[in-house]
């Protein structure tokens, strides 16, 4: 039996060597599971032949990132420079915006996977528990999809554009719920990803957004006919209720909400990725976390 020797806040403790952790925690360097598991396995032979029955957590660390570096150099610098992100003192809070339809659901699990993170809130279900607190009659858009809000705008008024009018109304009272969570989130130091359309650039409080380790992106799918085929395949799935004409119907209103999210990620600097291909999108989300948060690597470069 290896056994792992760590430490939190100057108390030690002892856990037994486990290659699924750390085939796991290969993940964040893309690193398919097959060649993690590989990996994993050499390194505990290798210690079992260096007759190791106790290492530090850090001693560890140098000796995965040595042996990521016989097979790629990169993906010991991405190794070495997430755990830099990872030993912050800070919780990390990854925002997901886009589109109904997009993929900001799908490539949150993903990338919660990859980055071994638990847990992710989705702005639908942060929406559902404001409508049993807000009544249709008190706010009839939030009772509405992001898409369609503009049907429920009350207040008569010359409007330069009602559904990015009624966008904008459905997302401000979603948002006091999205804030709330990145709150406590900062508070109680949970990492966590929050994704929905509702997350939109110049809408969350600039405070939060500037503290800790939080990062906000947008997913678009710039082409038409692919965003058109993503609701195909997600209303594909048997478990899968809510209707494909809805979506459908609004096709083009989801697409001017689209237009709006990249002026907004444009206006506030944020990045936007073109969500076509599921790891590329994951690869990129995970390089601009360890760019903004990340160290340097032990040969003191910064380069993925
Ligand atoms: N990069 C991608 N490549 C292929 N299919 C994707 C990709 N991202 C999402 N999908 C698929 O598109 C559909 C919609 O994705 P979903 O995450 O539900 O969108 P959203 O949550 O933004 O409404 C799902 O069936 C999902 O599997
Ligand atoms: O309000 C909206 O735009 C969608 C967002 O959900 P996703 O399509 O992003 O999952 O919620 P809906 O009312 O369609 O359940």
């Amino acid at each position: 039996m290896i056994w792992v020797i760590g430490n939190v806040d100057g108390n030690s403790y002892k856990e037994p060597f486990s290659k699924g952790i750390l085939a796991r925690s290969l993940r964040v360097s893309s690193i398919g599971l097959n060649q993690a598991y590989e990996i994993a396995n050499d390194i505990e032979n290798n210690l079992i032949e260096r007759g190791i029955s106790e290492i530090s957590v850090d001693e560890l660390a140098k000796t995965i990132a040595r042996y990521l570096d016989t097979v790629d150099s990169g993906f010991s610098k991405k190794y070495e420079r997430w755990r830099t992100v990872r030993k912050s003192e800070e919780p990390l809070i990854i925002l997901i915006g886009g589109a109904s339809g997009v993929g900001t659901s799908s490539m949150a699990f993903e990338l919660a996977n990859r980055l071994g993170l638990k847990n992710i809130i989705s702005t639908d279900m942060i929406r559902e528990v404001m409508r049993k607190i807000i009544s249709k009659e008190l706010n009839p858009v939030i009772h509405k999809s992001s898409f369609d809000a503009y049907e429920s705008i009350r207040t008569p008024a010359i409007r330069v554009d009602a559904i990015i009018e009624g966008f904008i109304s459905h997302v401000d009272v979603v948002n006091v719920g999205i804030e709330a969570i990145i709150e406590r989130s900062i508070k109680e130091g949970i990492s966590i990803i929050v994704e929905g359309v509702h997350v939109v650039p110049g809408f969350i409080r600039e405070d939060l957004l500037n503290q800790g380790n939080v990062m906000m992106f947008t997913l678009i799918v710039e082409d038409e006919e692919m965003h058109k085929q993503r609701f195909y395949t997600r209303c594909r799935q048997p478990w899968v209720k809510r209707s494909l004409e809805h979506y459908m119907d609004n096709f083009s209103t989801i697409r001017k909400t689209q237009n709006f999210l990249i002026e907004q990620a444009n206006i506030h600097h944020n990045p936007i990725i073109n969500n076509v291909d599921f790891r590329q999108t994951i690869d990129s989300m995970v390089d601009e976390i360890i760019d903004k948060f990340g160290g340097e690597s032990n040969d003191g470069t910064k380069s993925i």
